[in-house]
């Protein structure tokens, strides 16, 4: 029988997720989403296997989660573009034919420099251009490899997506030849230290850029989370791990559940759901950057999934006074579970929080009229019962129902990138002015519910993919 890393069912028994401890007490282990869905999967195996296993919080395994989606291609309703229909012609014959080529042939391997649930990632050398890249082993039978193949070089060319290489096959595993990541997973980084509100707003806009491509080109990644977000040596972020990733049509509905528990969207808890189970995700990663641990915790699998489906969250109160407004509006906007309701992608992008710290042009307009203006601090942004962001200057806080558009310039954490905020106003007003979140239907943030509401270093082309072979 062949073994299924991903895209297999799970069903997560009680007894299973009540064997789940996960919490600790560490901030590392506070934003460590660590164990996928497929985790649990292996767990309750396991536990059949043996009534003393050790609490999966403590199991290094991976996921299984069930991909029901009818495949992309000619079901699909979105007709293959040229290039990709290319692709995948390529890899489908690479994959079927299989390489006569060895990886050794070609390249010099090196250490190991990460581990996953289901093969090693290690360091090698190109023997005709001495580059180094990273090599993912994976052990064949894994039913999904061509598909991370596939989708990896579907949206290779992005600089935001690790680009694969080449891959080989020998008579035990396949051996993705991706672009290496010398600067680690953004989770060691976050885990280090907290980030100002400056920080996370760049790397934050730079992950929404990468999944709003994804998404622009069909791909749902099923399995945000900062683990899988990795850096270059220079700074720059990089999605990898396509090992769940789904091709997706418009209006075409994805089930199974899939993904990492803590990080995964209640609409998937559900069976079926889009592309959207990535702003959610997103929205945990936010929710991670801004404080510095995860949204819905429990103590069990039931309890993290119960919570997802019904905790209310509060972005009032605590630690989220230190949080400026718009911060707190965004991560309102993305963990909404009214699904029409959660922003897309683009609306992100446009959200006047992202837009105030990762525009230059905006930062230039605050300096200079930083000297003419004196306001107070408080902004708010209010919907008008239209569907636009209007910005009006009042004095004081929060509206008293739903996700809280309100714009206030208070971080604790970034105080020395705000101090120019009296001259905000106008800075401001030009950063809404550009937004357009598409009718507003504002739900009560995270209110309990009954049932849930529902081009790069592109060195890669299909030709030298299939060189490989
Ligand atoms: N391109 C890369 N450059 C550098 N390191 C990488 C690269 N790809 C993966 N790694 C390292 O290897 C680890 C495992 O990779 P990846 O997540 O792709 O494997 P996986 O088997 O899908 O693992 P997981 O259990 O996280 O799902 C990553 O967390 C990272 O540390």
């Amino acid at each position: 029988m062949r073994k299924k890393r991903k895209g297999s069912e799970t069903d997560v028994s009680p007894e299973v997720t009540d064997k789940f401890a996960s919490a600790c007490d560490s901030r590392s282990s506070n934003i460590r989403s660590h164990f996928s869905l497929e985790d649990y999967a292996r767990i309750k195996k396991r536990c059949k296997e043996d009534v003393d296993a050790p609490p999966v919080g403590s199991c290094k395994s991976r996921l299984a989660g069930i991909a029901t989606a009818p495949p992309c291609g000619a079901s699909s309703l979105v007709p293959l573009g040229r290039g990709l229909k290319r692709k995948i012609g390529c890899i489908e014959v690479i994959t079927r034919i299989g390489g006569k080529k060895k990886i050794d042939d070609d390249y010099v391997k090196g250490g190991t420099i990460g581990r996953g649930k289901f093969g090693s990632v290690w360091l090698c050398r190109s023997r005709s251009c001495g580059v180094e890249f990273a090599c993912k082993t994976l052990i064949k039978g894994e039913e999904t490899v061509q598909k991370e193949v596939e989708i990896m070089q579907h949206l290779s060319g992005h600089p935001g997506i690790v680009t694969l290489q080449a891959v080989y096959e020998d008579p035990d595993c396949f051996h993705l030849v991706m672009e290496l990541c010398s600067g680690g997973r953004l989770i060691d980084q976050m885990a280090e230290s907290q980030f100002s509100e400056q920080r996370a707003a760049n790397i934050f806009k730079d992950v929404m850029s990468i999944i709003k491509y994804c998404h622009e080109m069909g791909v749902v990644h099923r399995d945000i989370k900062p683990e899988n977000i990795l850096l270059t040596t220079s700074g720059k972020i990089k999605l990898a791990d396509f090992g769940l990733a789904m091709r997706i049509s418009k209006g075409q509905v994805l089930s199974g559940l899939v993904g990492s528990p803590a990080y995964v969207a209640p609409e998937v808890l559900l069976g079926n759901y889009s592309e959207k189970v990535d702003i959610w995700s997103a929205g945990v990663l936010l929710h991670v950057l801004l404080v510095g641990f995860l949204p819905f915790q429990g103590d069990s699998l039931k309890a993290v999934f119960e919570a997802i489906k019904t905790v209310k969250l509060d972005f009032h109160s605590g630690i989220w006074e230190s949080v400026s407004k718009p911060a707190r509006d965004l991560l309102a906007r993305m963990l909404t579970r009214d699904v029409s309701s959660r922003i897309t992608a683009d609306e992100v992008l446009r959200h006047p929080w992202i837009l105030f710290y990762t525009e230059r042009s905006l930062k230039t307009l605050s300096i200079k009229s930083k000297s003419k203006i004196q306001v107070g601090p408080s902004i708010q942004v209010s919907h008008s019962p239209g569907t636009e962001l209007s910005l009006s200057r009042i004095n004081g806080g929060c509206h008293s129902q739903g996700p809280q558009p309100a714009l206030t310039s208070h971080s604790s954490s970034c105080k020395s990138e705000e101090q120019d905020e009296n001259g905000l106003v106008d800075v401001l007003a030009v950063a809404i002015s550009h937004v357009r979140i598409s009718e507003p239907k504002r739900t009560r943030l995270c209110s309990p519910t009954g049932p849930i509401e529902q081009q790069c270093s592109s060195n890669l082309t299909a030709n030298n993919l299939c060189r490989a072979f």
